[in-house]
Order: C-alpha cells, then structure tokens, then sequence
C-alpha cells in the first residue's frame, strides 16, 4: 500500500523568479526508509515542507499537482490534523523546544489534540522511553545534549503517533555521539515501531547501508531514484551534483575505473578481494 503518493508537484515561492520543485511524481510503500540527497539548494526542504501542508498552507506560492498522505489530499486537509499523520523535524532542535521541562515539552504537543488524560499519558511515557529520555524527564530542556535535544523534538512528534516521520537534516547540527544517537533512533522507528521515514541525510554511508530507496534532487527535480546500492553506481552524477560519496564505493569507482571490479557498489568482501587484501 502507498501511504505517500505526489503527482506532479510543482512548487514556486512568492515572489521568486523560478520553481523550486519541478513536476515530481513519486510513491512511498507504508514502512519505507526512504534517503533523500541532493546538491544544496535542490529543492529537498521545500519537498519536507509539502508533506505535512505547510507548503500550501503556510507557506504561499504557486502550488501544482497533490500530495496524498496516508489518503489525505494536503490541499483540502489542515496542516493540524496532516501532522498527525506526518511528523516533520528540523536541523534544529533549538527552534523547535519551547517549555520548562522535557516531559512538559512533550505533552504540549498534544494539549490541543484533545487526546484524554490516561492514554496521553501512555503517549508520553512510550515516546519517551524510545528516544531514551524518560529518566531526563524533569530535565530543563536547553540543558539537555544536542543529541538529547534532536530526540526531544523527535518524541514531541511521536506523541501525535504519526505513521510517517519526515526529518530534514537530523543529525547536522550534532557532534558524532549526537548525530549516532539520532540515526540509531531513526532505524529502530523503522525497524521496531514501523514507522515510514524520510530523511534528509548527509551521512550517505549511513544512507547505503539502511534506506530502502534514495531520492536523489537536482534543481527541484528527482533525477535518480531507486535502491542505494543502484543510485550510488552512478558516481558521477552524484559527484557533479555535490553529492558526499561513501568511501566504499569511492575506493570501488576508482577500482572500476582500472577495470578491477564491474560495479563500484561491492561489499567490503569483495573491495578487499579486489586489492588483494586479507579477508579478516
Ligand atoms: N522562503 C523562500 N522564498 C523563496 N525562495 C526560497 C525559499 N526557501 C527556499 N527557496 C529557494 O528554493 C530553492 C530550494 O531550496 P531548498 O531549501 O528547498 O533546498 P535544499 O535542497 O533543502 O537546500 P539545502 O541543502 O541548502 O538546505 C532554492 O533555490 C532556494 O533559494
């Protein structure tokens, strides 16, 4: 079942001379983990900004085509009610954390649900107990990790039980402990809690290694879109692009290109078998 379909989306901002996304027609199956990369500029926040209707609601410009989230055409339904749908978290979380204590933060986000108090509280505690805050719960949030932070805002939307969680460069603003800890929680939403995610992600290893599919933007276009290890043979399109290319398969292009392997997405195994190194 797709739980997110675009048909040819188009999107220009007020007042600017160009579109910014250019007739995108996608899916997304419910359960997806599904990497979105591209150049800076490319289009990739403005498509976030579509998925929960704050691109038309909020944010004014020409719209073209429909996004349908979880059955919901985004222009006839509120950015409210979409957000229990659509998660969407920002690069940062400061923007995003506003009250006193982690657990007051967490249960503002559900205050004008209308949710009733037992099974609010039964929100809180399992959002908070999968990002690994319960214990910080008393906590005054600007106090907290940058990693910590990320997973408040991450909580602050789960507690809307949203089948589809949109990030948009997570982990950017984070140290290498903080950036771990946001993409553990990421996979373990997906793998555990069966959530659909997208992410905006930099960390194309991390990418690689667990999306199932990549969209790849250029110029508020998708240009290439499929399984990682098929997107990220084409080197030299992502290269132009100003796309990071994981060092595996930098070492497999480079490979290829004496023509020492057919494909520079190899495995580990296979990369060492190429340079003649030890299997350990
Ligand atoms: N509020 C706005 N008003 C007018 N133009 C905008 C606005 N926000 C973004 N744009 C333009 O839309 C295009 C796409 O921007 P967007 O932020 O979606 O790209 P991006 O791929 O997320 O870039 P980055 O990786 O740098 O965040 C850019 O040309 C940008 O200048």
């Amino acid at each position: 079942m797709n739980i997110i379909e675009v048909e040819n989306l188009s999107f220009k901002y007020k007042g600017a001379g160009r579109y910014s996304l250019r007739d995108i027609t996608l899916s997304v199956k419910k359960g997806e983990f599904i990497g979105i990369i591209g150049g800076s500029g490319s289009g990739k926040s403005t498509f976030c900004l579509t998925l929960n209707g704050i691109i038309p609601h909020s944010i004014q410009g020409t719209f073209e085509g429909n996004v349908i989230v979880a059955g919901l055409n985004t222009r006839e339904h509120s950015v409210a009610e979409l957000s229990t749908k659509v998660g969407l978290v920002f690069q940062n979380p400061d923007s995003q954390i506003f009250n006193m204590t982690v657990l007051e933060e967490v249960a503002f986000a559900l205050e004008n649900l209308g949710v009733e108090r037992d099974e609010m509280w039964r929100r809180i505690k399992w959002a908070l107990k999968l990002v690994g805050l319960w214990d910080k719960r008393e906590e005054f949030p600007p106090n907290l990790s940058g990693g910590e932070k990320q997973r408040l805002a991450i909580a602050s939307v789960l507690v809307m039980k949203p089948e589809i969680l949109v990030l948009d460069e997570p982990t950017s603003q984070l140290d290498p402990m903080g950036k771990e800890s946001v993409l553990n929680l990421i996979k373990l939403l997906n793998k555990e809690e069966k959530i659909t995610i997208l992410v905006v992600e930099h960390n194309t290893e991390f990418l690689l290694e667990n999306a199932d599919r990549v969209f790849v933007f250029s110029d508020g276009k998708i240009i290439l879109e499929g399984k990682p290890e098929n997107v990220f043979e084409d080197v030299e399109t992502l290269m132009k692009i100003g796309v990071r290319i994981p060092a595996r398969i930098r070492i497999g292009y480079e490979l290829k290109k004496k023509g020492l392997l057919k494909r520079a997405t190899v495995s580990a195994k296979e990369l060492k078998k190429a340079l003649k190194l030890p299997q350990t």
